[in-house]
């Protein structure tokens, strides 16, 4: 388990991570969401205790990360696939990490593997493409065996077959009761891996909820509506105290899901309609509208009041 109590990082004047308080469960993925620049890296950084808290707390199962012997065997950590010397080979790599950190070296065949970097084990790392990189860097974490994993944005730069290597790896090792910890800008992603979400932005908790409960909040149903009677239908809903948004591009908008009702109501007053389509907000609507407010690196250019699919554009990689 991770425990962060009040969990704060200065840098200068800038709050980089504001009193965070929460805790990593063992046995589920938790996924740690927010916006470029939200904090999600720093949070990470001192969890490692590679920087700092300029004030807080936070602990692995119970001590600070200083205080572990043989920290790999505790937790393990992807935090930045480069960071690997690329003169040596995969195997060298591990097996350096291994010696410093008393994890026996048989320990480095058995993470190549699993990673599924054997055939290349000899292979020096610089000539790695981005996603055996991924996977070296995952391998590095796996090798003391460790109750917590803590990978930050791993898919970033994958390919699809990666991506649904690397979701598939979490969730098992989260089903083998292990803490794992990982963070991503896209709720996309994160709906299809996370158990647990923790949401943060401008450095602030946000949300701290099951996935479960974060869909049955934010996921909004509306049905879609367009005709070329469009006076006359709304006058025909209103009558039938049905709230109707207009939204851009003439189409109408109804919360919930009243298609059928639009559709019989339409039938018998003879209005034509061009659309009925019941729909769902995607959680990463909800994610941006969540955020919203606390998106640091908004794309500007991009002019005022884009929609919520144009946020799009102020988010890394989208
Ligand atoms: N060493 C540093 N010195 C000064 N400011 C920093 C430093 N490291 C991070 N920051 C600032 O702290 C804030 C949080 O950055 P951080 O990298 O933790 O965010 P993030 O959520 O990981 O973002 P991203 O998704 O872009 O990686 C940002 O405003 C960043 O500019």
């Amino acid at each position: 388990m991770i425990e962060l109590e009040g969990l704060t990082k200065r840098y200068g004047g800038k709050v980089a991570v504001d009193r965070l308080t929460f805790a990593v469960r063992p046995g589920v993925v938790t996924g740690f969401l927010g916006p470029n620049g939200a904090g999600k890296s720093t949070t990470m950084r001192m969890i490692l205790g590679l920087d700092r808290p300029t004030a807080g707390d936070v602990r692995i199962d119970g001590r600070h990360y200083a205080e572990l012997t043989d920290p790999l065997t505790y937790i393990g950590a992807l935090l930045d696939a480069k960071a690997v010397h690329g003169g040596r080979s995969a195997y060298n790599h591990l097996l350096c990490l291994a010696q410093s950190n008393g994890i026996p070296s048989r320990r480095v065949a058995e993470v190549l593997d699993t990673v599924g970097l054997t055939a290349v084990a000899r292979k020096k790392a610089k000539g790695f493409s981005y996603g055996m990189g991924q996977r070296l860097g995952i391998a590095a974490a796996l090798l003391g065996d460790p109750r917590i994993l803590m990978f930050d944005e791993p898919v970033n730069g994958l390919d699809p077959e990666g991506i649904h290597w690397i979701r598939n790896l979490m969730k098992s090792l989260a089903a083998q009761g292990r803490t794992v910890f990982v963070s991503s800008h896209l709720m996309s992603e994160m709906a299809l891996t996370a158990d647990h979400l923790v949401v943060i932005g401008q450095g602030r908790l946000l949300a701290d909820t099951s996935m479960a409960d974060f869909i049955r909040q934010h996921s909004r149903s509306y049905v879609r509506i367009r005709s070329p009677q469009r006076e006359r239908l709304l006058d025909v809903l209103r009558a039938d105290g049905i709230t109707v948004v207009e939204t851009g591009g003439g189409a109408l908008e109804v919360e919930g899901g009243k298609a059928e009702r639009i559709g019989e109501l339409a039938a018998r007053s003879g209005v034509v309609l061009h659309e009925l389509s019941p729909r769902q907000a995607s959680l990463e609507e909800a994610f941006m509208r969540l955020t919203a407010e606390s998106v640091e690196y908004h794309a500007r250019a991009a002019g005022p009041g884009p929609a919520a699919g144009d946020r799009g554009a102020a988010w890394k990689g989208a």
